[in-house]
């Protein structure tokens, strides 16, 4: 039986300016579940982090409430909301001579106080989340001279030690490297399942989500919030939300959004993956139609094209 951690009842969330209110999301309902890894997508401007300071009780709703293990987030004191609940922002302020220890050690203040005097059981806290996102070869390290991958595991291993149920993490992949973005997002999915942890994720990046979410909510303007499990919403094309306008779409079988007029404008045979990415380096280079077919063939790889041969895109374009 999948439990949730957060519930959202009919929420409408905005701002208010004077006594004017300019409501952003409308009657949003949704559940974060427990040991799972849920991705929030949405264009920017939606209304994304809005929902996640709604979450965290810094928003108050317009109308309808969020539940943290059932009770209405408004009842918990800021100490309590701090045992359950951490977070993960973009571009927290850190003092550069801090260790990564130290950072971690941060995570536990909920439990200490402001003294940070560790208990044994805070130690073993500290322990615990540094060896979960592998960083214990850092502790002695200082923060200002580590990368920005092992700084964003240590600020996750922080919120671990905090030892909240519910972690929320906004654009935590946001300026690391393909392998880092892929590494972290396992990272955050093997700590639900093995932890127990209703964790969301805002991300704009969609093909990792794709790869390592155990659910996506998507968030798009006037519409109810669309949560399920990645893999269905791409077999409904529900995924196709996130790209609302006529030029690009979510392809089925290749994983990826791509063009919806790319495959059309070139009569291409041969291995389909392969004409696709053809077809694209052709696109990018300008081109937009071709008299006569394209053949291609995978080993060799090789072109032919009006009677002649080539066995890099490159040198194709550069024929035509
Ligand atoms: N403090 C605020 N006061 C008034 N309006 C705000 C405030 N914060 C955000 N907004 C407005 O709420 C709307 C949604 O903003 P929000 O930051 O939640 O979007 P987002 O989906 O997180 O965007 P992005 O993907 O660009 O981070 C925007 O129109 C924004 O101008």
């Amino acid at each position: 039986m999948r439990k949730a951690s957060i519930i959202g009842k009919k929420l409408s969330l905005g701002y208010t300016k004077g006594k004017v209110q300019r409501e952003i999301l409308h009657e949003l309902s949704f559940e974060l579940f427990s040991g799972e890894m849920t991705c929030l997508l949405g264009p920017n401007g939606v209304g994304k982090s809005t929902l996640v300071k709604a979450i965290l009780g810094q928003l108050k709703p317009f109308e309808g409430e969020v539940l943290l293990n059932e009770k209405p987030i408004s009842t918990y004191s800021n100490e309590d909301l701090a045992k359950q609940l951490s977070v993960v922002l973009t571009e927290p302020f850190l003092p550069a001579n801090m260790t990564v220890g130290q950072l971690v050690a941060m995570g536990r203040i909920p439990h200490t106080g402001w003294t940070g005097k560790l208990e044994d059981r805070d130690r073993v806290a500290v322990q615990q989340a540094l060896s979960a996102t592998k960083i214990e070869y850092l502790q002695e390290d200082r923060i200002s001279e580590i990368s920005d991958g092992q700084r964003q595991k240590a600020l996750i291993a922080r919120a671990l030690a905090q030892d909240g149920k519910v972690m929320v993490l906004d654009e935590p992949t946001a300026h690391l490297d393909l392998v880092n973005r892929y590494e972290i997002m396992h990272l955050l999915q093997e700590i639900a399942k093995t932890q127990g942890k209703s964790i969301l994720v805002v991300t704009h990046d969609l093909e990792i989500a794709l790869e390592t979410a155990d659910r996506f909510w998507l968030l798009n303007c006037g519409t109810p919030l669309i949560s399920g499990l990645p893999e269905d919403l791409v077999i409904s094309g529900e995924i196709n939300q996130l790209l609302p306008g006529k030029k690009f779409h979510f392809s089925v079988e290749k994983g990826r959004i791509e063009s919806k007029v790319q495959d059309l404008k070139f009569e291409i045979s041969g291995p389909e993956d392969l004409a696709g990415w053809i077809s694209k380096a052709l696109e990018k280079a300008g081109i937009n139609g071709l008299a006569g077919a394209i053949e291609v063939s995978r080993e060799p790889f090789l072109i032919k094209y009006a009677g002649r041969e080539f066995s890099k895109v490159e040198e194709f374009i550069l024929a035509l």
